[in-house]
């Protein structure tokens, strides 16, 4: 072959190797485009705004700085509620554009000078108003002593339900046999009454319900209403001896000494007993010869106030005797009704203590005789009760027993027993705390209150 042949060869293979070059060039070119086309349009998809396809259709207006624009006119008005709360319109908050004030120097004070003060004109003083006289202190009401046992009759229910409704069921029950009358033995027994006096009155009551037939509960009831009264009777006189002796120039003030173990009630009685005379128009005086305790003779004193009655009282630990002679002295002296003497608790069983009470007795009767002296027992001590009236009347010749604290317990039956004994009526008893809570001793109220 030629070399002209070859060279037309190579120049026609050289051509047909760039046509089918840019040919593939332009086929890839077109694939590339397509591909861009897609993402073109994944491009047009981001962008689109998010906001419901909502698209401002011009721009913002803007507005040259500066210039004060013009106010809005407020749009509520006048408003109608008054409730304090916030109205449409209203302002949140303060203004922006309210009035502030600017930062200035301010001089500040002296610490060391005191400020001055504005001259203060002094106020004219008023004319003090003339004190009225003090009004005496007010006197309690008194509730009257008559027909008190009457009025306190429940306070004794608990001695009733123990004593007289166990003996109206045994008696009432027609012919009894001996363990029925031992029965009604026990029950009174067991309500103090001792056993010299269930012996005396079971005797009675045997005689008196076969003489009279007895057949009824009623009639029992009658037979034991009078045995009982029967049992209570005393020679002495139940009246407290604390009215004065003598009239006019000669008049004297009654001494009461009133005495017994600790805690009976005399402090308490001696008020109460000082309230029954006050309210009968009598002017009584207190001595506090209680100087164990000073609190006893505070309260005295407390009952003395309240009724407007004097008190004298020595120091903690002075000689009883001393302060129940400067009381009577003073009694006499201030020419009162009544003297009542409290003295301290004393047991007893204490020969000194018993000897100093004999003394207190002894040393007052140098001036002035003394008319009563009430022993006071607790009824709630029962039989105990009976000893100490026992060594107080050997002591202090007793003319009278109050009774106290009957409104707590079911031995009122120490009654029968404390008089049998002594032969010293019961004049006066206690039925509770309150300040009128003493009434005399009445038998025959007595009975019906224990019988019910
Ligand atoms: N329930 C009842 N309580 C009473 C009665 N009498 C007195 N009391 C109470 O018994 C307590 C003792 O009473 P006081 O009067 O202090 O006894 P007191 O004998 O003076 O006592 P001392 O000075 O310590 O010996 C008090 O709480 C009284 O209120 C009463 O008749 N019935």
């Amino acid at each position: 072959m030629s070399s002209n042949l070859w060279f037309w060869i190579i120049v026609v293979a050289v051509v047909v190797l760039v046509v089918a070059l840019v040919a593939g060039l332009v086929i890839a070119r077109k694939r590339k485009i397509s591909l861009a086309a897609d993402r073109a349009a994944e491009k047009a998809e981001e962008v689109k705004p998010k906001g419901g396809g909502y698209q401002a259709g011009g721009g913002i207006a803007l507005a040259p700085g500066g210039e004060k624009t013009e106010e809005p006119v407020h749009p509520a008005g006048e408003r109608t509620e008054v409730d304090g709360q916030p109205g449409v319109g209203d302002d949140a908050s303060v203004p922006r554009d309210a009035p502030r004030r600017g930062i200035v120097d301010v001089v500040l004070p002296d610490e060391t000078e005191a400020p001055e003060k504005p001259e203060v004109k002094p106020e004219p003083v008023p004319e003090p108003a003339p004190k009225p006289a003090p009004e005496p202190e007010p006197v309690e009401e008194i509730a009257p002593a008559g027909g008190r046992i009457e009025r306190l009759r429940g306070r004794l229910s608990k001695s009733r339900s123990a004593f007289g409704q166990s003996l109206l069921g045994l008696l009432g029950a027609g012919d009894l046999d001996e363990d029925s009358w031992q029965d009604v033995e026990d029950t009174l027994l067991v309500a103090d009454l001792g056993a010299a006096t269930t012996t005396e009155i079971v005797e009675k009551l045997r005689a008196e319900l076969s003489v009279r037939a007895v057949r009824t509960s009623e009639e029992a009831r009658t037979v034991l209403r009078e045995v009982l009264i029967g049992a209570l009777k005393t020679e002495g006189d139940r009246a407290v001896r604390a009215l004065p002796h003598g009239t006019g120039d000669e008049k004297k003030p009654a001494v009461v000494l009133v005495a017994g173990v600790n805690g009976t009630g005399k402090t308490t009685t001696t008020g109460k007993l000082a309230r029954v005379l006050v309210a009968q128009g009598r002017h009584v005086l207190l001595g506090a010869a209680d100087t164990f305790r000073a609190a006893a003779a505070d309260q005295l004193q407390t009952w003395a106030d309240r009724v407007g009655a004097e008190v004298v009282r020595g120091k903690e630990g002075a000689d009883p005797a001393a302060v129940a002679f400067d009381a009577v002295k003073r009694g006499t002296e201030a020419g009162v009704d009544a003297v009542l003497i409290d003295t301290a608790g004393r047991l007893h069983t204490k020969t000194g203590l018993m000897d100093e009470l004999g003394k207190v007795k002894r040393v007052v009767e140098k001036q002035a005789k003394v008319d009563e002296v009430l022993l006071v027992l607790d009824a709630t001590t029962g039989q105990n009760g009976l000893m100490q009236a026992r060594v107080f009347a050997e002591v202090v010749s007793v003319t009278g027993i109050v009774l106290t604290k009957l409104d707590g317990t079911a031995k009122g039956g120490i009654v029968f027993q404390v008089q049998r004994e002594l032969g010293v009526p019961v004049k006066l008893v206690g039925l509770g705390e309150g300040a009128d809570d003493l009434a005399p001793f009445e038998a025959g109220a007595f009975v019906d209150a224990l019988l019910g």
